[in-house]
C-alpha cells in the first residue's frame, strides 16, 4: 500500500505501480471469475477482465436482451456464457453483478455453489450491510469481498479503451481462505480501476447512496432545473436558459475542474465571474447542507434501502423507471439539450 497525502490526511491506498497487473494475473491464474449478471457494471467488468487475460465467463438469463447483448460482445454460449446457475457452478469467484434488489431474488440460488474456498464479490455493499431486508448472509468458509468502481460500468469500459481508469473502493467482508487481500486488489486492478482506497461494505454502501442520490444525480437535476426555470421565466429563450445552465458546465467547465481543480476552473473565468461565484457560493452551501445532512440520515436510517428495494422488487419496475426517465426526456429544458447537442459542431 502506498501512504499519501490527500489534502493533508494520509491514507493508504494501492496504485497501479505497486500492484502491476502481471501482479494481478498472477494471483488470479487459478481462478474462474463467474460475472453474474450483464446490465451496466457486468458488461464493464468482464469485457475488461477479459481484456487483461483473467479466465472470464458470464453468467445469465437465457432469452433476455441482455443474452443477447453478451453475445454481440463476443461471449460465446457454452464457452464463456452460461446460464445463471451453471456460471455459479464453475465459477470460484462469484461476481454479484445483479441489480441489487435482483441479488435478493437469486441469493437463494447463488448461496448452493458457494462451496469453501470460493469468494463472493460484489460492487456494492448494499446486500450484506442490509441483510435482515436482503436475507443475504454467506457461509463462514468463503471470501466476501467488494470493489467498487466510482463511476457507470460504461465509463469503466470506455475509459479502459482509453488507456485510462476509474478509481474504485475496496473492502473485506471475510476472509475465510487468508487470500482475500489478494484477491480483492488483484480484482480492482484487472478490473481497470485507477487507484483502489479501502473501505467497508456499510462505508461503500452509505457514501455511494448519499452520491449517486447527491451532487452526482439527484441534485444536479435539481440545481439545473431551478436555474433554468428562473431564467426562463424571465424571458430568456432554451437556448440561452440552456448553454447557461448545462451546456457550458458540461462542455467547458467541468472538464476544467476535472483537470486541475476549482481554483483554476474560476481563474480561468473573468474576474466579474470570480468574484461573483465567491460571494455565492456561500448562500448555495447554506441552503443545500441541511439537504445533504437529510439525505445521509436518510441513508443511513435504511431509509433509502428499503424504498430501493421495496420499488425494484415489482415486476414492472423497469417499465415505471422508463416512465420517469421518460419524463425527464420530454421535459423542456433537457429537449433543448437535444437540439443544442446536434448543433455541436461535431454533431452536424
Ligand atoms: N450501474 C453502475 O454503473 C454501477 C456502478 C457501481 C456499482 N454498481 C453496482 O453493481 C451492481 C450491478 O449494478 P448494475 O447497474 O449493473 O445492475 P442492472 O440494474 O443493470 O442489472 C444487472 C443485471 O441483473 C439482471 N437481473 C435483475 N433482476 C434479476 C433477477 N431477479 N434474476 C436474474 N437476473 C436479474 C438484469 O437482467 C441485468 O442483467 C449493483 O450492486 C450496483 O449497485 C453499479
Ligand atoms: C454510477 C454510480 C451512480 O456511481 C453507481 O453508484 C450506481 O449505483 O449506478
Ligand atoms: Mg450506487
Ligand atoms: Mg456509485
Amino acid at each position: 500500500m502506498a501512504k499519501i497525502n490527500f489534502g493533508g490526511v494520509e491514507e493508504e491506498v494501492v496504485t497501479r505501480e505497486e500492484f502491476p497487473l502481471s501482479k494481478a494475473q498472477e494471483v488470479l491464474k487459478g481462478e474462474t471469475v463467474a460475472v453474474l449478471g450483464y446490465g451496466v457494471q457486468g458488461p464493464g467488468q468482464a469485457l475488461n477482465l477479459k481484456d487483461n487475460g483473467i479466465n472470464v465467463i458470464v453468467g445469465q438469463r437465457k432469452d433476455s436482451k441482455t443474452w443477447d447483448k453478451a453475445v454481440a460482445d463476443g461471449w460465446v454460449p457454452g464457452e464463456t456464457l452460461f446460464e445463471l446457475e451453471e456460471a455459479c457452478e464453475r465459477g470460484t469467484i462469484l461476481q454479484f453483478l445483479l441489480s441489487d434488489a435482483g441479488q435478493i431474488a437469486l441469493w437463494p440460488t447463488v448461496k448452493k455453489y458457494l462451496t469453501p474456498g470460493k469468494a463472493l464479490y460484489f460492487s456494492h455493499g448494499f446486500g450484506v450491510t442490509y441483510k435482515e431486508k436482503t436475507g443475504i448472509i454467506p457461509p463462514a468458509d468463503v471470501d466476501v469481498i467488494l470493489v467498487a468502481p466510482k463511476g457507470s460500468g460504461t465509463s469503466l469500459r470506455r475509459l479502459f479503451v482509453e488507456g485510462k481508469g476509474l478509481n474504485s473502493s475496496f473492502a473485506i467482508h471475510q476472509d475465510a481462505t487468508g487470500k482475500a487481500k489478494d484477491r480483492v486488489v488483484a480484482l480492482g486492478i484487472a478490473v481497470g480501476s485507477g487507484y483502489l482506497f479501502e473501505t467497508d461494505f456499510y462505508k461503500e454502501v452509505s457514501s455511494d447512496l448519499t452520491g449517486e442520490r447527491g451532487t452526482l444525480m439527484g441534485a444536479i437535476q435539481g440545481i439545473f432545473r431551478a436555474q433554468y426555470e428562473v431564467l426562463r421565466a424571465n424571458g430568456h429563450s432554451p437556448s440561452e436558459a440552456f448553454n447557461e445552465t448545462v451546456e457550458e458546465a458540461t462542455q467547458s467547465l467541468y472538464p476544467l475542474i476535472a483537470e486541475n481543480g476549482m481554483d483554476w476552473m474560476y481563474a480561468n473565468c473573468s474576474t466579474t465571474a470570480q468574484r461573483g461565484a465567491l460571494d455565492w457560493m456561500g448562500p448555495f452551501y447554506e441552503a443545500t447542507k441541511p439537504v445533504f445532512e437529510k439525505l445521509y440520515k436518510s441513508v443511513t436510517d435504511g431509509i433509502e434501502a428499503q424504498k430501493s428495494i421495496d420499488s425494484n422488487s415489482q415486476p414492472d419496475y423497469r417499465v415505471k423507471l422508463e416512465a420517469e426517465l421518460k419524463e425527464l426526456e420530454e421535459s423542456e429544458m433537457w429537449q433543448a439539450g437535444k437540439a443544442v447537442r446536434k448543433l455541436r459542431p461535431e454533431n452536424s
